[in-house]
């Protein structure tokens, strides 16, 4: 393999964005790195080598890859530093001047993690056993299905081992926890700190690690828990709303790892029930998250506590890169640390394992709509569907069968069931605040709704980065009010995601694929039942007057759980509404104009009905949504309105951007509308939606009026 010459991290995070094999699922890069100078290293070197020679393939790109990232390296010197290589950190494929360590990355398509792989040595750069982990703590991970190490795991690795303090960045769901629990357990057992580790009753913690929420704090305690086990070390987790005592009982018996929120943290050391002197590693994970929640103080006070920074292994792990957490490693880390920023300056921050989709949808027609997208994106997994505020989240909990809430205000202990249900499988939707949007690892999450676009673009990367985790697919849909589509733009420009517009899933088509299960499962029924059945059927069919096949499709409906199907409109997502254009032969400027074209052929009360009116990007058209049974009144009203028209969509073609929009979609800041009586049309339970057909591709673009063109998307 060839290696490539020394880089600062901002290169580094180049050359593995730059690589991007098409699609080798496994590709090996070497990368010049810190030094350690072990014989069987060497010989594997060679061993390594003789093997590039056979993959002349590879080799071509990788040249190509080298070649550019020199030509980079010496446009570097003149360029801005870019965030990601803040501060004196030294790169983690800097080091020393001698030697040069292999460093084995695999990746698949944008830098993203593409499964753990099969533990061979030789094929996979990546194997577990290509790195200095022991028996025990193999035998672990292979137990866990894990057989070769993710990139940033195989970047920071050695790093980590050999002692260096660490800042870490990837994207959500590529394995940041173990990148950390692996070499410091093996630090502590066989490495630099095996010597000096304080052992025995009463011993105080080698490590501490600090995470913003109790739910990441447990998260990560029992990675440490499993892994630790395996070679001998305990781990135990400190965290508010838990009672002081048993966190005291288990520290005072000694412990080798803490982990914990900053304020109990803080609260043990001021209590003198933490006792930070014998400490070897200190752990910042989801540190731009602990300045989001108020921790700065905390933070800072409780690393302040180390006397000999000399003696501690600092290492911090976060998604962005604001101001303090640049502030807290130039201060905590030492100046020789090194970076490991699997995200750079890559324009894409979200996973690139998700699909991300976008639905435009009222308030009043999310608790209708909801169940229907579960049906169609979740497979019969996971979902996860994200509200504003605790409310919203109680609120749309209550209205969705089976589904539970999640959100600070339900008690500690209520929270810990809540998610140990929702994690074993025992209901499927949860409902949470962005309490569940950082870090949370739930193993089959297929599908995650967020009901508004978030405030800022953090939050969308982290909740739909809740899917998609080690190497899986998986689907995040943004509902937003058609008024708040700017909102969309700044979150597609802001987080590098392309949005794919889709409309929302109409009841027919789950109805048809309800029908085709249905009708499956009379085919399970036993000739037993048709003697006892048949004069009702006959009597049925004489007095019905309908044809056999269009009785049998009634009772196939029934069968399904359908009585009736609705429409749903493509503005709002409302059911039994239908979505309208109205043109007035020329520019209409504004909603009002828009009215007032309305008020020359239809009364007052009729207008009243119409929902959610937008300008069309074009600025030649209004699309509103009025009820199902007025579109005749529109449609007919027209002939007496002259240079008006009015007709049904379709397709929803590209909207205005701005506020010009009368938003009147009904329950403001509630779930609620929707009028009474039951939510789902369909009413069957279960998820599932069967194979991926359908309601994708969809709503924007490709517009009506022949020559598409005049409604295609803007970004
Ligand atoms: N080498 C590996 N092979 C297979 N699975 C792995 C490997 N490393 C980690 N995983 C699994 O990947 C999942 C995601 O890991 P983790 O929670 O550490 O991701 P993360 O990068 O911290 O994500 P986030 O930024 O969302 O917190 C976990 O279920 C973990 O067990």
């Amino acid at each position: 393999m060839p290696s490539l010459p020394l880089l600062s991290d901002a290169e580094e995070a180049k050359v593995l964005q730059l690589k991007k094999p098409k699609k080798v699922d496994s590709m090996a890069v070497d990368l010049p790195f810190a030094a350690s100078a072990d014989d069987e290293k060497k010989s594997e070197k060679k061993k390594k080598k003789k093997k590039h020679k056979e993959i002349e393939s590879d080799e071509l790109e990788i040249d190509d890859i080298e070649k550019k990232v020199m030509k980079k390296k010496r446009k570097a010197s003149d360029e801005e530093t870019s965030d990601t290589s803040f501060d004196a950190g030294v790169p983690v494929v800097e080091d020393s001047k001698k030697k040069k360590k292999k460093l084995k990355v695999v990746e698949g398509d944008d830098g993203e993690v593409s499964g753990s792989g099969e533990e061979d040595s030789g094929k996979n750069p990546n194997a577990v056993s290509n790195f200095r982990i022991s028996e025990p703590l193999r035998e672990k991970l292979k137990s866990k299905g894990i057989g070769s190490l993710f990139p940033i795991q195989a970047m920071t690795f050695d790093v980590i081992l050999d002692g260096s303090d660490l800042v870490g960045r990837a994207r959500t769901g590529q394995g940041k926890t173990l990148a950390f629990v692996l070499p410091i357990l093996e630090s502590l057992i066989n490495g630099k700190h095996k010597a000096t580790r304080k052992t025995g009753y009463g011993r105080p913690p080698s490590v501490l690690v600090l995470l913003p929420t109790r739910e990441l704090a447990k998260q990560v305690s029992s990675d440490f828990e499993v892994y630790g086990g395996a070679v001998g070390l305990s781990a135990c987790c400190v965290y508010g709303g838990d009672p002081f005592r048993g966190q005291e009982f288990a520290l005072k018996k000694g412990v080798d790892i803490v982990v914990g929120t900053p304020g109990r943290v803080k609260d043990h050391i001021e209590r003198g029930t933490i006792d930070l002197k014998s400490l070897k590693f200190r752990v910042l994970d989801e540190a731009d998250e602990m300045l989001n929640m108020g921790f700065v103080d905390d933070v800072e006070l409780i690393l302040g506590k180390v006397e000999d920074v000399n003696k501690v292994q600092t290492l911090l792990f976060s998604a962005t890169l604001p101001d303090w957490v640049k502030k807290i490693s130039a201060r905590f880390l030492k100046p020789d640390k090194k970076t490991a920023d699997l995200v750079g300056n890559e324009k894409l921050k979200a996973s690139a394992n998700v699909r991300h989709l976008v639905l435009p949808c009222s308030r009043a027609a999310r608790p209708q709509l909801i169940p229907d997208i579960v049906r169609c994106y979740s497979h019969g997994g996971r979902t996860i569907i994200f509200t504003e505020t605790k409310e919203s989240a109680s609120e749309l909990a209550g209205l969705l069968p089976g589904a539970r809430a999640l959100h600070g205000d339900i008690m500690q202990a209520q929270r810990e069931v809540i998610l140990a249900g929702f994690r074993s499988g025992r209901f499927l939707l949860l409902v949470a605040t962005n309490v569940a949007a950082r870090g949370l690892d739930i193993n089959d999450v297929q599908l995650i709704i967020q009901c508004e676009p978030p405030r800022d673009v953090e939050a969308y990367i982290h909740r739909s980065g809740r899917t998609g985790r080690a190497g899986n697919s998986g689907v995040a849909i943004l509902l937003y009010e058609p008024k708040f589509k700017h909102c969309i733009t700044r979150i597609e420009r802001e987080s590098g995601v392309k949005f794919e517009h889709i409309s929302a899933p109409q009841p027919a088509d789950i109805a048809e694929s309800a029908g085709f299960e249905a009708a499956e499962a009379i085919t399970t029924v036993s000739d037993s039942v048709i003697p006892v059945f048949r004069s009702q059927a006959e009597q049925l069919l004489n007095s019905s007057g309908l044809p056999v096949v269009d009785l049998l499709a009634k009772a196939l409906a029934k069968a399904a759980g359908y009585t009736d199907i609705k429409k749903r409109s493509l503005l709002s997502s409302l059911e039994n509404y239908v979505t309208l254009l109205l043109q007035a032969g020329k520019p209409i400027y504004s909603p009002s104009f828009a009215f007032s074209a309305l008020r020359r052929f239809l009364p007052d009360e009729k207008i009243e009905g119409v929902k959610g009116l937008a300008l069309t990007a074009d600025g030649m058209g209004a699309v509103f949504d009025v009820p199902a049974d007025e579109v005749s009144n529109f449609i007919e009203g027209q002939e007496n309105a002259s240079m008006v028209t009015i007709e049904v969509l379709e397709k929803l073609p590209a909207l205005q951007e701005n506020e010009h929009s009368r938003g009147n979609g009904g329950g403001r800041g509630r779930f609620g509308g929707g009028g009474g009586g039951r939510r789902f049309s369909g009413g069957r339970g279960g998820g599932g939606g069967g194979g991926g057909r359908r309601f994708s591709g969809g709503s924007s673009g490709g517009g009506r009026r022949g020559g598409g063109n005049r409604f295609n998307r803007r970004n």
